[in-house]
């Protein structure tokens, strides 16, 4: 795996206030990666020394091999950034905006217009090409953004709060965009979201930044592995009955932590927490007779995880620790 931008102990500080704490963080060509964190958490702080928009304090960053803060104009002619506020001509049309970011970027007259119009149909917005921008609606805009950053072909984007403001079937439409384009034209995607749901949908990788320190990185099966510190699983079954003697003699298994059971019924419902080896508790229900309608077993969401690393104190301190 080839690797697109490089930050190392990476440091921010507006006067005593540390805003990025010792940063290090690899991301590769082609995946879509997913920066979590609440408002303040140092997002945009990150972004901005990536593209050599604000210095840093110490550590080093590298974006396709280079410096910016050497480098800054050469990582802008291949990085494409879309800020949460992105602003356009309002009086002008989709097309003109977007021919005018082109020849801003270099590209002559005719192909920008060409390339202008194919990439306003990509992101679905070829009924509006003449449209003043001032009448777009907020998704329209979105994705006139996204338009924004591709016509200059980047390796990278970056994308901050992409669906803010954005209706939910704007937001499916969006992401799966996003999601289409990595994959085809192998761009590395960065996207700075708070909205947790969306970013386990799209991203390849997520980190959940927290107060400037990166306190978790990795796909969703990762993160839910660095919380489960005991090494416990969570299965539900549903059997026929559970009376108490078999309640007590599954619990009485080495590998069986807690058993819960729902109300009583014809099925029930029973949550066990145990080691990940369930077959002894598998063979005693057999062993039984008891009838097994199905077994399944928990896997902690992105929202459990996102939930115990920022509101779960402790669970934080346990992660940063180790
Ligand atoms: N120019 C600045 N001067 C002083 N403090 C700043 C400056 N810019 C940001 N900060 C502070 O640094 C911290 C990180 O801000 P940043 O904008 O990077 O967070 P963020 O994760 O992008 O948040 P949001 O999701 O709200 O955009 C915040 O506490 C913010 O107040």
């Amino acid at each position: 795996m080839e690797p697109v931008i490089e930050l190392t102990n990476l440091t921010k500080k507006y006067n005593q206030y540390t805003a990025v704490n010792g940063l290090n963080l690899t991301l590769y060509r082609g995946e879509v990666f997913g920066l979590l964190g609440p408002n303040g958490a140092g997002k945009t702080t990150t972004i901005l020394m990536m593209l050599g928009l604000t210095d840093r304090t110490s550590g080093d960053v590298k974006v396709l091999g280079l410096d910016p803060n050497y480098n800054a104009i050469e990582i802008k002619s291949k990085v494409g950034y879309m800020p949460d506020d992105i602003g356009f001509y309002e009086d002008r049309t989709a097309i003109d905006n977007l021919v005018y970011t082109a020849r801003l970027n270099g590209i002559a007259a005719k192909q920008a217009k060409q390339q202008a119009e194919l990439l306003l149909q990509r992101v679905g917005l070829e009924n509006a090409i003449n449209k003043k921008v001032g009448a777009f609606s907020r998704g329209m805009r979105q994705r006139l953004g996204l338009a924004d950053v591709l016509i200059k072909q980047p390796e990278i984007i970056i994308l901050d709060e992409p669906t803010l403001g954005i209706d939910p079937e704007g937001v499916r439409e969006l992401l799966e965009l996003i999601s289409t384009l990595s994959r085809e034209e192998k761009i590395t995607v960065l996207l700075c979201s708070h909205h947790l749901h969306q970013v386990q949908q799209v991203c390849d990788r997520v980190g959940l930044f927290v107060q400037g320190e990166l306190v978790a990185c990795g796909n969703i099966a990762q993160l839910s592995e660095a919380l489960n510190e005991e090494k416990t699983v969570t299965i539900e079954l549903e059997v026929a009955a559970l009376n108490n003697p078999l309640k007590t003699a599954l619990e009485a298994l080495e590998q069986v932590l807690s058993i819960e059971t729902a109300a009583p019924g014809s099925a029930q419902r029973v949550t066990v927490t145990c080691s990940e080896d369930i077959t002894a508790l598998v063979a005693k229900l057999a062993s039984e007779h008891s009838e097994l309608y199905m077994i399944h077993r928990q896997v902690y969401g992105l929202d459990d995880i996102y939930h115990r690393y920022f509101e779960g104190g402790e669970a934080r301190e346990a992660a940063t620790k180790a």
